[in-house]
């Protein structure tokens, strides 16, 4: 038998249950009343919400991607990494990433990461209210930079603004995950897409038609600044550069490749750095005992005469226990994203048919009580507790929040370096607290979530400000240092 789910209508079976604002809160719920695998279905496409290791178990037929309509044929997205078929592309393109960011070439950026992050806590000091376009170009650029040799021109860079506006036009209106349905209408009814475009109802492909191109754009107009700067001699040496420097490689089928991998790794690394970020500040605002707590942990370990650096994380374990709560306690993408079963697979008895959409109740996991007693609220302290070593794997964050199997997050190693040293900037050298109003009075945060794929909260207000004269004299020198 099929695993149980919520009772589908017919023909069109489950529609309705999917139209929530924040899917992961009802995935959540399928999770309490029919356990690891829930099983819904749109029009016979069969949709599985899983909160245990499915994914990784069986990686080689777990692994493939869906085709979608939308997203792959209409909007041209199909070669993004997140979306390409399991196969012979997939695996190439993430050999390239595994080049750029395998975790033996992390320490090589460390430099460069540490540059981002002082201007980003420049930037913070500056204009505190920007925090997400500080982020954005924290992020964007060091990828950027990384990627193509691009150094981003400020918050307002041509690039970065191309990033946003793709990366937003990707996960809420293309391939949104709560909207989902929306969707499937067309890769269920796939004959809609050749809707002549002056009939009723084919607005979307006119759309589609201005997405895709605005897509195209992304890829292309990065790499053509790569090309360009070979040509001209003014590059700056990059991942791409090097790739394109030994001219015997260069092939149409390999350009393709890396010109669609150094994409995905732009477009994928900002707003989840971005979400997590947010996350850090909440936690930290809503608070104050964690954030007081990680700073004596750092005054003590660093001193108040010089700026954290990676050396100095082995020490820090408070520190590390905050960030592996913030990637819990936030879910940065709390369903993850979906792959696509090869084949038919039996899992305790039930049937799974080939074709299912898996998506990862992250969510679901996260606020699992047995593994996390009072699991809503941000504890750094549970890591701390010294847990048998499958236990301390199974409640690692970095076990889900990055999803599964060969498909899991390949930017998880430069994740691990930036975000880190960014927190542990920031708590060295910055104090966060609730905004205030006119009368001196503190202002509770405003939560809303209304981005479909990624927890990424709304803009909220807070109170973010140099620690102390030392702190900002700390900056000063450091900057007087790099320059
Ligand atoms: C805090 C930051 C990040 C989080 C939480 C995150 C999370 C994720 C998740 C949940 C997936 C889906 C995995 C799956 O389908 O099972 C994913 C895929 C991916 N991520 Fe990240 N990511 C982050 C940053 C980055 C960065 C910086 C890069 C840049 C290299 C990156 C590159 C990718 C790519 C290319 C994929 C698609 C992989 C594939 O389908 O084979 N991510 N990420």
């Amino acid at each position: 038998a099929l695993p149980p789910g919520p009772r589908p209508v017919p023909i069109l079976g489950n529609v309705l249950d999917l139209q929530a604002k924040e899917l992961w809160l009802v995935a959540e719920k399928w999770a309490k009343k029919f356990g690891d695998v829930a099983y819904l279905h749109v029009a016979g496409q069969g949709l599985v919400f899983a909160t245990m290791d499915l994914l990784d178990k069986k990686g080689s037929i777990y692994g493939d991607k869906p085709t979608l309509v939308m997203a792959g044929e209409l909007c041209g997205c199909d070669n993004m990494v997140a979306f390409t078929r399991y196969g012979d592309t997939s695996r190439r393109q993430r050999k390239l990433i595994n080049q750029a960011f395998g975790v033996q070439v992390i320490p090589a950026y460390h430099p460069l990461i540490e540059a981002e992050t002082l201007s980003f806590i420049r930037s913070l000091v500056a204009d505190p209210s920007n925090y997400i376009a500080h982020t954005r170009r924290y992020a964007g650029g060091m990828t950027l930079s990384v990627v193509y040799g691009y150094e981003a021109a400020g918050n307002n860079d041509k690039f970065l603004n191309l990033g946003e506006e793709c990366v937003d036009l990707l996960s809420n209106k293309i391939a949104s995950g709560g909207g989902i349905v929306r969707v499937f209408f067309l890769d269920i009814f796939p004959s809609l897409k050749r809707l002549p475009t002056w009939a009723p109802g084919s607005g979307f492909l006119i759309k589609a038609a201005q997405w895709k191109a605005k897509m195209d754009e992304f890829v292309d107009r990065p790499y053509e600044f790569v090309k360009a700067s070979l040509k001209s001699g003014t590059y700056v040496p990059s991942f791409c550069s090097m790739l394109l420097e030994d001219e015997k490689k260069c092939t149409p089928q390999f350009e393709f490749d890396l010109k669609q991998t150094a994409n995905s790794m732009y477009s994928a690394s900002m707003d989840t750095t971005i979400t997590v970020f947010c996350h850090f500040l909440l936690a930290m605002v809503l608070h104050p005992e964690v954030l007081i707590k990680a700073q004596k942990e750092i005054d003590s370990v660093v001193g108040t005469d010089r700026l954290p650096t990676f050396s100095d994380r082995a020490s820090l374990p408070f520190v590390d226990a905050v960030l592996s709560e913030v990637y819990r306690w936030g879910v940065p993408v709390p369903l993850s994203l979906p792959h696509r079963l090869m084949e038919d697979d039996v899992y305790r008895g039930m049937l799974i048919p080939k074709g299912s959409l898996i998506f990862g109740n992250v969510w679901a996991i996260t606020r699992d009580e047995t593994l996390f007693p009072n699991a809503s609220a941000f504890l750094p302290e549970r890591y701390l507790e010294k847990v048998e070593p499958a236990l301390a794997k199974k409640r690692d964050p970095r076990s889900y929040v990055f999803g599964f199997g060969r498909r899991r997050c390949p930017g998880v190693n430069l994740v691990e370096s930036s975000v880190w040293i960014l927190i542990t900037s920031v708590l060295a050298t910055l104090d966060i607290s609730k905004a205030k109003d006119s009368f001196g009075n503190p202002v509770e945060p405003k939560i809303d979530f209304n981005n479909s794929v990624f927890r990424m909260p709304d803009h909220f207000d807070c109170d973010i400000r140099p620690r102390s004269e030392q702190a900002l004299k700390l900056l000063r020198q450091a900057e007087a240092d790099r320059s």
